[in-house]
């Protein structure tokens, strides 16, 4: 079954263009979105989110037109976790968390006891529960993050689009929230699609990854079956050598083929 789907959408900004984009996300796994900087990847995932509007083609979401849901009912469907760099107003984790449930309220209602209990369980799964009164700001980048996709979480979606959720953390911070996103995925059944800069971390946590290069889609598979010398030359422009590790593949890069 397909989350999203487009069909020979394209769009521009300024001289930037996204050409005849045609692909589909599979349900209930985890996809990334690669490609070198500018390609396009968040362009793409703001498109899916409705963030930006195509200039042709369509998007389905769950088999219907995106354009024809309204959006707070799309917002009950698809949540979007932008780059952490966009910087959010000042308040508490249980506040930020809370956002979360926007969508199923109108302006001044007040929180039922339905969504506090949604908000523990966003906290409690994301680890962040013990941080619920601390102000967003004073927490870690990695904290940060968590705390950002338990407001994801509590928005109650079957699909989450994420933006570089493990750029700026160390490496076992990035291991942490990949972990996390994987146990959400599987227990949950959340469909998950993300831009990643990182390709062994698509390989080890997505089962599906989409390519993207000067607006247009390279290619689309498993990652293990995509990712070779290749595929490394003519997405990235740099020589490196694939072995695997455990059917993961590892890169090990030698050199760029041409100045960028
Ligand atoms: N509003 C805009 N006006 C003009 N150009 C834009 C606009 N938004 C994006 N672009 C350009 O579109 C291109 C693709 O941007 P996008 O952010 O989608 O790339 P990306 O692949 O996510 O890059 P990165 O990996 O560096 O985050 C870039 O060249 C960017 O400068």
């Amino acid at each position: 079954m397909t989350a999203i789907q487009t069909n020979h959408m394209a769009f521009h900004a300024g001289a930037f263009r996204l050409h005849d984009i045609s692909l589909s996300i599979p349900s209930e796994c985890m996809t990334a979105i690669v490609g070198p900087n500018g390609s396009g990847k968040s362009t793409l995932l703001k498109l899916m989110s409705q963030l930006l509007l195509p200039d042709q083609g369509e998007i389905y979401i769950r088999g219907k037109q995106a354009k024809t849901y309204p959006a707070i009912a799309l917002a009950k469907i698809v949540s979007m976790l932008t780059q952490s760099k966009h910087s959010l107003p000042d308040m508490t984790v249980r506040e930020l968390v809370s956002y979360g449930r926007s969508p199923y309220k109108r302006l001044f209602d007040r929180m039922t006891a339905d969504d506090e209990r949604i908000v523990d369980w966003a906290m409690e799964v994301t680890g962040t529960k013990r941080h619920e009164q601390r102000m967003f700001h004073t927490l870690s980048g990695g904290e940060q993050q968590k705390a950002r996709i338990a407001m994801a979480l509590a928005q109650k979606t079957s699909i989450i689009l994420l933006d570089e959720p493990t750029t700026f953390l160390d490496i076992a911070h990035q291991l942490d929230v990949m972990e996390m996103l994987q146990k959400i995925n599987r227990e949950y059944r959340i469909t998950i699609v993300m831009v990643l800069h990182d390709l062994q971390q698509a390989a080890r946590y997505c089962h599906y990854m989409i390519a993207v290069k000067n607006g247009k889609i390279m290619t689309t598979g498993k990652p293990k079956d995509i990712i070779n010398p290749a595929f490394l030359k003519e997405v990235y422009q740099i020589e490196a050598k694939v072995t695997f590790a455990d059917e993961y593949p590892m890169i090990i890069p030698v050199k760029t083929l041409e100045s960028i």
